[in-house]
């Protein structure tokens, strides 16, 4: 297919999304079924520029003065694919396939800018969450929130049981692979842009060796926060498909012992083949139904990486951050409070309580740890700025905290998903 083909297929995907409300994967899925002619190529070109108008949907709509599923997708290719309108015409030129290029549109866009905007339009975010953004981040609210509508680099962690670093960048160097500027083991594969992708990295030899997992820096950060030391009992509470169990795993040295477990067991079912490439020896997996009590009061780290709306993973996922609804938040503020409550009673006197969210609206973080306090006074909120300054150090990003308490990670702060962390010790 030429580019002009291309473009007409993402504005027919944009459309079934917007008048069906369907998730980005099945309008895709769906339309690469209904035209089998079209490649993995273009697929991919067809998948970028959807997800790309996704991430700045509301900006583009603004500046094009046009909401329409057309404007979007000729927006997205000048202002995030860099295609002038020149090169649109040539491109378009003597294409029976190719749309109408909404030549007005593009030439007023040029002119346009939100001085007459409301800020949510200018940080690409739905309207009821301004308010989230601005009390975590004040005056920089929109830059942060902006900040999530870009695309993601791919984030590698190094599993230490088997490699390094250095290893594993050598077999990936023609991929690009580059350290990650804070996570100790990580590596990175910069975004790309336009019709780029990233390499399939899991079909790499080093992959199917265990010697690297695919996993956001921030994921590795905060994993690396919970501080777990070799011959320790831990317990990863929310375990899902294991990324952060694995990655405690490794920083134990295969010593002691990691509980995984998930109330969803179709959640915690990929963890099994993950632990078995990558050699892991001191994971314990518990069925959902597992009975727990011997675990109570036993364990010297909790680890709870809560439910949450993901907002912290836009860049990833800017489906979600449409379909996002005020009820599907309500919800999970219910579940982290009960999640948080149960995992305590895992933890041993003196031991700690550590709460995760990829998420960075206020509620489901700060908030949800000050009402744990109030509700469980034998708990102590601890400084997770200084485990983050002594594990990291003064000179890299650093994340957001008011009160060098609590920390929020960001993508243009630490220039990872967005995260929350917050460690507390259980007294007596
Ligand atoms: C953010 S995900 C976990 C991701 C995982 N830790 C990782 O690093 O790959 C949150 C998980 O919490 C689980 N969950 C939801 N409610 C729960 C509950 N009441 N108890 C335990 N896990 C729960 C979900 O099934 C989901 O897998």
């Amino acid at each position: 297919m030429r580019l002009g083909g291309r473009v007409g297929a993402a504005i027919e995907v944009l459309q079934d999304i917007e008048t069906r409300r369907r998730p980005v994967a099945d309008a895709l899925k769906d339309w690469g079924l209904a035209h089998r002619f079209a490649g993995s190529g273009d697929r991919a070109v067809i998948g970028n520029l959807v997800h790309d108008a996704l991430r700045k949907k509301l900006s583009t709509a603004h500046l094009m003065a046009d909401d329409s599923p057309a404007s979007l997708a000729f927006g997205t290719l000048w202002r995030q694919w860099s295609v002038s309108l020149a090169q649109m015409r040539e491109a378009f030129a003597e294409d029976r396939f190719a749309p109408k290029i909404p030549e007005d549109a593009l030439a007023s866009a040029l002119k346009r800018d939100f001085a007459f905007a409301a800020p949510y339009v200018e940080a690409d975010v739905p309207d009821w969450t301004a308010d989230f953004f601005e009390e975590n981040f004040d005056h920089e609210w929109v830059a942060e929130a902006a900040a999530l509508s870009e695309r993601a680099p791919l984030d590698l962690r190094v599993n230490t049981l088997k490699a390094d670093r250095e290893k594993v960048r050598k077999q990936l160097s023609k991929a690009g692979a580059k350290d990650t500027p804070i996570a100790r083991h990580g590596l990175r594969i910069a975004a790309g842009k336009g019709a780029s992708r990233h390499p399939n990295v899991q079909v790499e030899p080093a992959f199917q060796k265990g010697w690297f997992e695919v996993q956001d820096e921030g994921s590795q950060i905060v994993a690396d926060l919970v501080f777990p030391r070799p011959g320790e009992q831990v317990f990863d509470y929310c375990a899902g498909a294991g990324g952060k169990t694995l990655a405690l795993a490794a920083a134990m040295e295969n010593k002691g012992q990691v509980h995984a477990w998930d109330a969803d067991k179709s959640r915690l079912a990929p963890i099994f083949e993950r632990l078995k490439r990558a050699e892991t020896r001191n994971v314990q997996v518990h069925a959902a139904d597992a009975d727990l009590s011997g675990l109570e009061n036993r364990m010297e780290r909790v680890l709870v990486d809560a439910p949450c709306t993901g907002s912290g993973t836009w860049r990833r996922n800017p489906d979600a951050k449409w379909r996002l609804q005020p009820s599907s938040l309500e919800k999970r503020l219910g579940e982290q409070a009960s999640v948080l409550d149960a995992a305590s009673k895992y933890v041993r006197p003196g031991g700690f309580l550590v709460y995760v969210t990829c998420s960075v609206f206020p509620q489901e973080n700060e908030h949800q740890v000050y009402a744990f306090g109030d509700r469980h006074a034998d708990y102590e909120l601890l400084s997770a700025g200084e485990v983050w300054q002594e594990l990291f150090g003064f000179d890299k990003p650093q994340p957001w905290s008011a009160d060098m308490k609590c920390i929020t990670l960001t993508p243009r702060a630490t220039g990872t998903d967005g995260f929350f962390f917050a460690v507390m010790q259980r007294n007596g």
